[in-house]
């Protein structure tokens, strides 16, 4: 019988069981995370919202390979990150993963494309540089530093470099939240293309409750547990948001 074969969207590119994450001893221990189960399919856009302190980024950072839990599981694939020695989470990220934060965190020494060319040297199947930054429309930028750019086009650099080594996975915590709306939105349409055209799961933390529009899954945490996992039926194009 035939049928056996997962659809590629089926996948799953993490699933997580029992995971808790506590920092601090004794007294002032925070339980960040309190036991998080999830299962993220390949190939979605996943928006994470809940209010401040609710463990949003503690989870965007174990699933990025950036921190470790308390307990509990993570898998990435058929990848089981908790076996991974330092080395070998080091190797994950380079691998498979893609950051873009609130701020840009660009060289200012450095121009649009040596700033995307830092990754692409090290990489292991980058796409060109150059590339990079024409899908997200720099193009006309290569050679302007970051204090020549304006906000949007430095997050969109950031994106450019995050993209370049082909990931997996696009880690992004508040991609948007230095941003006015136009611009804000405007980035979205390039996080959206991304997961369109490369087919990157891109994970998504924020507070703007309005971004959701455009999840294919939406995530709420909720003192660090997941409070509720909705899936859109409909997703609205990143033009139509309101802000
Ligand atoms: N390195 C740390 N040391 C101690 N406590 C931490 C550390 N990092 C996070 N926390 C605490 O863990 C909890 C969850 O933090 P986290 O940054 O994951 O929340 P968040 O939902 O991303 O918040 P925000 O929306 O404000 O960024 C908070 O109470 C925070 O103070």
């Amino acid at each position: 019988m035939g049928g056996c074969r997962v659809k590629h969207k089926d996948r799953l590119a993490f699933v997580t069981r029992g995971l808790t994450k506590s920092y601090g001893e004794g007294r002032s221990t925070v339980h960040a995370l309190r036991g998080v189960d999830l299962d993220i399919p390949e190939g979605e856009i996943v928006v994470m919202l809940g209010a401040s302190g609710s463990g949003k980024s503690t989870l965007l950072n174990i699933l990025g390979g950036l921190d470790r839990p308390t307990s509990g599981t993570a898998r990435f694939r058929d990848i089981d990150m908790g076996c991974l020695s330092d080395e070998g989470l080091t190797k994950f990220r380079r691998m498979h993963v893609g950051f873009v934060f609130q701020f840009y965190n660009l060289m200012p020494s450095l121009t649009a494309l040596e700033n995307v060319e830092l990754v692409t040297e090290i990489a292991e199947n980058p796409m060109p540089a150059q590339r990079a930054l024409e899908l997200v429309g720099l193009t006309h930028r290569l050679d302007h530093f970051p204090s020549q750019l304006s906000g949007g086009e430095q997050q969109r650099v950031a994106i450019a470099r995050a993209i370049a080594k082909q990931p997996d996975v696009l880690f992004c915590d508040e991609p948007t939240g230095a941003l006015d709306s136009a611009t804000g939105r405007a980035v979205l349409e390039v996080l959206d293309q991304v997961n369109a055209e490369l087919n990157a799961t891109v994970l998504m933390v924020t507070h703007a409750a309005n971004i959701a529009g455009m999840a294919h899954r939406v995530i709420r945490l909720v003192d660090g547990q997941i409070g509720r996992v909705e899936v859109n039926k409909t997703r609205l194009p990143p033009a139509e948001i309101e802000w």
